[in-house]
């Protein structure tokens, strides 16, 4: 299969996921068994101008399977005692996630979770709550303008935030269309599947700075999140480049603190 079908198929299969979700538990049904969630991301962000956002993922379609030494568990407890301000948990079966998987990593820590997964139904909002989620990914790319917005709002709705994800200019005036707090630019470009934080750096002057920008995808080194920290992001959003590190605590440290040497030095 080419890479440029991926995004296609998964958001195919996503249909019948959700139908099936619906099936066996209707939005009414979901909606009585819902406690509003208390803003989590936002105030974390708060506390901290720099963040780490720590995702558990097993598997990218792109190259098959990251990491076989840990458990989403395990490496959910790795990211949280080593400083990371929340974490990503994906719930789609393309990256070995699952609702099970997000339940278990929801009683493992008590950081915020992002619940990561091809949103195209307000049902999954719903369910992402249900699930114990403090924020969804909500990709500009696979919604329209209009719809973008609002599942911003059903989100805020439950009480939980949205990182509202873009790759391009298009999708950048589309996300700044919305009041969303956070965008995250994804290095990742979701037809090919490579990466690059130059995507970041190109799209940093079209954003608006009075929001909280978040860079996603493609970061590896204790440098690149250094040079992200100084154009002017306000976090990171990192799988790859902490499962796959031999040791995934100290790099987890690193990128959690990156730069905050410098920043000691010149006080
Ligand atoms: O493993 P990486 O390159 O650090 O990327 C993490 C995260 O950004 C990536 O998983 C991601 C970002 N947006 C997505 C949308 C769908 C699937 C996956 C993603």
């Amino acid at each position: 299969m080419k890479l440029r079908d991926i995004l296609a198929e998964i958001v195919e299969k996503k249909k019948d996921i959700v139908a099936n979700a619906k099936r066996e538990m209707p939005l009414d049904e979901v909606k009585r068994s819902l406690t509003c969630g208390t803003f989590a991301m936002t105030h974390r962000f708060r506390e901290r101008d720099w963040n780490l956002i720590a995702e558990c993922k097993l598997q990218s379609p792109a190259k098959g399977r990251l990491c076989r030494r840990y458990s989403v568990t395990e490496l959910a407890r790795i990211y949280e005692d080593n400083g990371a301000s929340m974490l990503s948990v994906h719930t789609d079966p393309h990256f070995l996630g699952c609702n099970e998987d997000f339940r278990k990593v929801r009683a493992e820590v008590s950081l915020p979770l992002l619940r990561k997964d091809f949103i195209i139904d307000a049902y999954q909002i719903y369910e992402a709550r249900m699930l114990g989620a403090d924020a969804v990914l909500l990709i500009a790319r696979i919604l329209t303008p209009e719809t973008l917005k609002r599942f911003l709002y059903t989100a805020w709705s439950l009480g939980m935030d949205a990182l509202i994800e873009v790759h391009d200019r298009r999708d950048m005036e589309a996300a700044l269309a919305t009041p969303a707090e956070f965008i995250g630019i994804n290095n990742r470009n979701l037809v090919s599947f490579t990466t690059s934080i130059e995507q970041t750096m190109e799209l940093l002057p079209y954003a608006d700075k009075s929001r909280t920008l978040i860079s996603e995808s493609g970061v590896f080194t204790g440098e690149d999140a250094k040079r992200l920290r100084a154009a002017g992001c306000d976090g990171i959003l990192v799988g790859e480049g902490l499962v796959r590190a031999d040791d995934v605590a100290a790099q987890t440290r690193l990128m959690a603190n990156a730069g905050e040497e410098e920043k000691g030095d010149m006080a």
